[in-house]
């Protein structure tokens, strides 16, 4: 499974926010995805996952495992994206959080799913905790896994390590990358942090571009 971007060039009020995006992402990769703030790398995100406005306009395609995602709804895309907040429902516990997301199963299903993975990140006692009583690296944990839940065919991450601290984001970053390795997707971090990049050589900076479309 690879994610590939042809030549994508997204246009806002009449002018082109960067230069045409081409680029192709292995199975298990992380590819980094930088630039500037305002050039346009969330929206690039949001072009992926199928939740752009209708006020941008975009030409270029963007393929996963050959197949144009253009024509696909958001729901049918089952791209996952993690931001810089967690995404939690507040008045759900961890656990239903994650049972929330899984697309099928009885609810015993779901709940064992749900407790495997959080053994997996060793947490199988917050189980019925709310979000509110979770550490910051807690929560991006049990995101991550809720993310997961949903059985992505790829991930996309904006900035999700940007709001730890220095020891909680090197032990999630680690997490995030040995995860996407292991289930064998495809993923893009945005990032405004050389620390966060997992491969120095595979690395887009996305530039400003202010002619006129
Ligand atoms: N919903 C929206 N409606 C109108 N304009 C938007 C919307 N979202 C973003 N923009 C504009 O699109 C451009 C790109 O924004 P985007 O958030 O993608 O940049 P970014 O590179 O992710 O920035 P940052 O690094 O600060 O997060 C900016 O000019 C922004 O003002």
């Amino acid at each position: 499974m690879s994610l590939k971007l042809k030549q994508v060039v997204i246009g806002l009020d009449n002018r082109q926010l960067f230069e045409p995006v081409s680029l192709t992402v292995a199975a298990g990769e992380v590819f980094s995805l930088m630039g500037h703030s305002g050039c346009g790398k969330s929206t690039l995100l949001s072009f992926i996952a199928g939740t752009l406005g209708e006020q941008f306009d975009v030409s270029g395609d963007v393929l996963l495992d050959n197949q144009s995602l253009r024509p696909e709804p958001v729901e049918k895309r089952r791209v996952g994206i993690l931001f810089q907040d967690p995404l939690l429902f507040p008045h759900m516990t961890v656990v239903e959080n994650l049972m929330f997301a899984a697309p099928a199963g009885s609810l015993t299903e779901k709940r064992q799913q749900a407790l495997t993975s959080l053994a997996d990140i060793g947490m199988e006692h917050y189980a019925d905790f709310y979000p509110r009583q979770l550490s910051g690296g807690q929560a991006a944990r049990v995101s991550l896994m809720r993310t997961l839940a949903a059985k992505p065919r790829a991930l996309l991450l904006d900035e999700p390590f940007s709001k730890l601290d220095r020891e909680t984001r090197e032990h999630f970053r680690t997490l995030v990358f040995t995860t996407v390795a292991r289930r064998n997707i495809p993923a893009i971090l945005v990032t405004h942090d050389e620390d966060d990049v997992a491969d120095k050589n595979r690395v887009l900076r996305l530039t400003h571009q202010t002619i006129r479309c």
